[in-house]
């Protein structure tokens, strides 16, 4: 069955034009043999006539010759009725000679030669079409010939039978006339041998010339004969590999079986693939051995066709395949067979299997899944969808997706999402979405398009993940890369930002932009003192003092440390500025507490103004920086606003620093000493050990130049010890060398009342100079000590333990008070020269000058007035009991040399100054 309906058709159609080429060549052939016989019966009435034609010539000389010997006229009649046979045909010939022929007189001339009617129009058609042959040529040469001496024939039997009938015949004259007969036969005759043997080539050439065609016939028939068996074979065989291609291609195993037998008739190699056995062993083997339980199936198989539930198929190796089988019942041949088709259906189980795992997958992805048809319509949500949108799986499935419009997920996003998806097959992105109870959130979304066999687009599937917390971090992250963590306050990154939004602004609007840059005085040393933990509380608490004391719209940044800027922005006049600037240095200086201690502290701050001092974010804080050092050199707690020079001093002081980190080891330091006079007695009592710098290129370096600096790069603590050391050195060298015992005094920096070893650096220092402590006197400064007062008091009790004389250094600049100095265990307080240098001209300085004596004293304090350079501040100094006076009047700082003859000589100062 499965032959014929494969290979019938097509052998028909490639037999096809074999059929109408034999059918042709038949009719060809049959034509061939038709024409043949008729030349052959035209051929053969041509012999046949060439015969009576002869046998009349013979006959008519033998009749005229017996009328001449008898004279009986029975002879003359037959004569002419032999003349008739060869006149006959002589008119024959030529009419058929003509052109046109004439056929009636030739038919007539050939009726009366005898020939047969039947025979006539052969002879005809043969003379016509083969007189032009060489042989018929010949022939009817021969043919002329012989009829010009038959001719005389009838003249001789006139002739004849004039001399007979005459009634006297003379016998010469007879002989004479049959001599001539004689000569007519005797010429004829070689004419009549020529004539047919010409007749009998032209015959045996008929009779080749046939056979050769019908030979060329015949062979022809029997190629073609041959051709038609190639093709019918070869059709044959290609529609037997066709089939068998079909069936072997055929992905289902396909199995003959003989219904009454139960045979396998044929098998394709599917079967013996899914048996493990050749196909050939298959073949003529029961269909039960091989597949007993598809056999099963089939048996229990009603009707013409059947389909069997899983079964299984036991392989030559054991191994069982899941099939699916299905019967037909059908004629193979004429045997009633069932053809079973068994499917191999491990890939679709696994498949199965796959897609029950990719479902279980999806069902409990942490991520939501969405799958909607091609029309966007939801068909399938996973578990994590539900547990994020909070709508459950009924609720959505049938619906189309739809996400709430916002101003970053516009309608003009959503349509280029979607055309991106239908143009490149997938897309991804952040979308904000809204939950059932109507929360948004931000979802990580990416939809893929699934298309079908067609390329058609069947399903979309979106994938989707809550970035809410994420996005809650990046928030996180993004603020804490953006600020300070320890105020909260911008960080450089972000003030750099604000700035330059601010510049944005004040270009459009053409109003000033203010970069205040702070710095917070003597910060290092609370921090070095009372741990980080305070020093932190204490950034704190200036960061929330300087946002109360700007506007919203200003921004407060800390940079590190204790550097601060302030930007002032869309304030249009300066004067606000300056208003606000004195705001944020007050918000600094109002008293602090730490640690249940009361500080005062006091800021550096630099100004630069846009566009005067810098058109972009950058160079403003640079040059505002610049300018807090300038403040700060300029003795701290005092604002500076830019100007260019300041970028030359900045260099400057970067060639101080490079130099002073090297200046201790190339010894280029070196103390000066000041004398201190008692101004009861005149005489020194003291002196004070001031550092100079003697540098190659720059000369004397003023301390004023480069303390500072080294106190900022920690250089201080190296040079501190340096001149402690010296100091005492020299003391004791001078005592030793008898010049007497005099204290000296020798400043502490911040940075060194500070070192934690403070006390135990003094006390060696001490120790190994040999100088007893109270010829030795540390002098602080005022602000120093009341930054941080407990700690303070808990240093100078230490150090006053090691027997130590303890001053205040530019007493009065400061904002100590009466309470705090009391808790001091200070011997002696230094009157800033400031107010001595007014102390004649400025009745408030004098004042202030009268009160710290009587304050001193009240303390049980000794008062050293410095910078004393007039016999009159001397006088007023004098009059008001100061005790001691340190000034250019007495003497400047001198050398160790200079100040060694001073003593020497016993220079002592005047007590009786004359007269103001
Ligand atoms: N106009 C004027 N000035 C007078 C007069 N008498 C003294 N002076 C100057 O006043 C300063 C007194 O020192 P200071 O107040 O401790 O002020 C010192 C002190 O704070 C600091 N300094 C100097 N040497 C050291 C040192 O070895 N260690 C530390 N930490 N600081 C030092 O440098 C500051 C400046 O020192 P100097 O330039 O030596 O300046 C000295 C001295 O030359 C006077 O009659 N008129």
């Amino acid at each position: 069955m499965i032959q014929n309906k494969v290979s019938s058709l097509p052998l028909q159609r490639k037999l096809l034009p074999v059929l109408v080429i034999f059918i042709f060549i038949t009719v060809i052939s049959l034509v061939m043999t038709f024409v043949a016989l008729g030349i052959q019966s035209s051929v053969r009435a041509y012999v046949a006539g060439e015969g009576m034609w002869s046998k009349a010539q013979r006959d008519a000389v033998f009749q005229l010759q017996v009328y001449a010997r008898t004279g009986d006229k029975q002879y003359l009649e037959r004569f002419d009725a032999v003349m008739a046979i060869p006149l006959g045909y002589r008119a024959a010939r030529l009419a058929l000679l003509q052109s046109p022929y004439d056929r009636v007189a030739a038919t007539e001339g050939l009726i009366a030669g005898k020939t047969d009617s039947d025979d006539i129009p052969g002879v005809i058609r043969l003379f016509r079409c083969c007189a032009g042959l060489s042989y018929m040529r010949d022939a009817i040469h021969y043919w002329t010939e012989g009829d010009r001496y038959i001719l005389q024939l009838p003249q001789l039997a006139a002739g004849l039978r004039s001399e007979i009938e005459a009634g006297s015949p003379s016998s010469q004259h007879i002989g004479e006339l049959l001599q001539q007969v004689q000569d007519v036969n005797d010429a004829v005759q070689p004419l009549e041998a020529a004539f047919t043997a010409t007749l009998g080539n032209a015959a045996r050439w008929v009779t080749g010339l046939l056979f050769l065609g019908t030979a060329g016939v015949i062979a022809m028939l029997i190629l073609l004969g041959a051709y038609i068996s190639w093709r019918i074979l070869r059709g044959i065989r290609q529609s037997e590999e066709q089939y068998r291609t079909l069936l072997n291609t055929a992905s289902d195993a396909l199995i003959v079986v003989s219904r009454d037998s139960g045979m396998v008739l044929d098998v394709n190699e599917k079967a013996a693939q899914i048996s493990g056995k050749p196909a050939h062993v298959l073949v003529g083997s029961r269909y039960a051995d091989f597949f007993p339980a598809a056999a099963q199936a089939a048996a229990e198989a009603t009707g013409n066709r059947a389909s069997s539930k899983r079964q299984e198929v036991r392989h030559l190796d054991g191994k069982h395949i899941p099939v699916e089988v299905n019967y037909s019942a059908t004629a193979w041949g004429d045997q009633p067979v069932q053809l079973a088709i068994i499917r191999d259906i491990t890939e679709r189980i696994q498949a199965e299997s796959e897609l029950r795992v990719a479902a279980n997958a999806m069902e409990n992805m942490a991520e939501g899944v969405i799958i909607t048809d091609a029309r966007r319509r939801i068909v399938s949500v996973n578990r994590a969808y539900s547990s994020i949108t909070g709508y459950s799986a009924a609720e959505v499935i049938g619906k189309i997706p739809r996400y709430p419009l916002s101003r970053q997920n516009d309608v003009g996003f959503f349509q280029s999402m979607w055309t991106l998806v239908r143009q490149t097959g997938s897309w991804q992105g952040e979308v904000w979405n809204q939950r059932k109870n109507g929360e948004s959130y931000p979802e990580q979304l990416s939809i893929s398009v699934v298309r079908d066999d067609g390329g058609r687009i069947s399903h979309y599937v979106g994938v989707f993940n809550d970035i809410s917390t994420f996005k809650n971090y990046e928030r996180q992250l993004r603020h804490l890369a953006q600020h300070d963590p320890l105020t909260q306050l911008p960080n450089r990154t972000l003030l750099q930002d604000r700035l330059s939004q601010a510049i944005t602004y004040a270009i459009r609007y053409g109003h000033p932009v203010w970069v205040v840059f702070l710095d917070l005085d003597r910060f290092k040393f609370v921090n070095d003192s009372l741990g980080h933990k305070a020093g932190d509380q204490l950034l704190k608490t200036i960061a929330e003092r300087l946002l109360l004391a700007v506007r919203d719209t200003d921004t407060v940044a800390r940079l590190g440390g204790d550097e601060f800027v302030v930007v002032l922005s869309e304030h249009a006049g300066g004067s606000l500025c300056a208003d606000i600037l004195k705001r944020i240095m007050d918000a600094v200086a109002s008293p602090l507490r730490l640690q249940e201690q009361q500080f005062f502290l006091t800021c550096s701050v630099g100004v630069a103004v846009y566009p005067d001092n810098g058109l972009n974010a950058e160079t403003l804080i640079e040059h505002a920086d610049l300018a807090m050092y300038r403040a700060k050199e300029v003795g701290r707690n005092n604002f500076q606003f830019y100007t260019p020079a300041m970028n030359a001093q900045v260099s400057e002081r970067l060639r101080i620093e490079s130099a002073l980190r090297n200046a201790l080891e190339r010894d280029e330091f070196v103390l000066h000493y000041q004398p201190q006079v008692d101004l009861r007695t005149g005489r020194v009592v003291g002196m004070e050990a001031l550092i100079r710098w003697r540098h190659p290129e720059l000369g004397m370096v003023s301390p004023n130049r480069f303390i500072s600096l080294a106190e900022e790069t920690g250089l201080i603590i190296p040079i501190g010890a340096w001149v402690l050391r010296t100091a005492c050195l020299q003391n004791k060298k001078w005592q030793r060398a008898g010049l007497g015992h005099f204290r000296i005094a020798v400043n502490l920096s911040a940075r060194q009342f500070a070192q934690q070893d403070l006390t135990q650096s003094i006390a060696d220092v001490l120790e190994e100079t040999g100088l007893a402590p109270h010829y030795l006197d540390i002098e602080l400064t005022e602000s120093l000590i009341m930054t941080d007062v407990e700690h303070a008091v808990e240093i100078l009790r230490s150090l006053k333990a090691l027997g130590l004389q303890l001053s205040i250094d530019d007493f009065g600049t400061g904002y100590s008070s009466l309470s705090y100095l009391k808790r001091f265990p200070i011997d002696v307080l230094k009157i800033d020269r400031s107010f001595v240098h007014d102390i004649t001209l400025d009745p408030d300085d004098a004042a202030i000058v009268v009160s710290i004596i009587a304050l001193a004293h009240n303390l049980k304090l000794h008062v050293i007035a410095e910078g004393v350079e007039t016999q009159e501040q001397f006088a007023y100094l004098k009059r008001h009991g100061c005790d001691e006076l340190q000034g250019f009047y007495f003497s400047k700082p001198v050398p160790a040399e200079e100040f060694e003859r001073l003593l020497r000589e016993h220079k002592c100062l005047a007590l009786e100054p004359e007269p103001a």
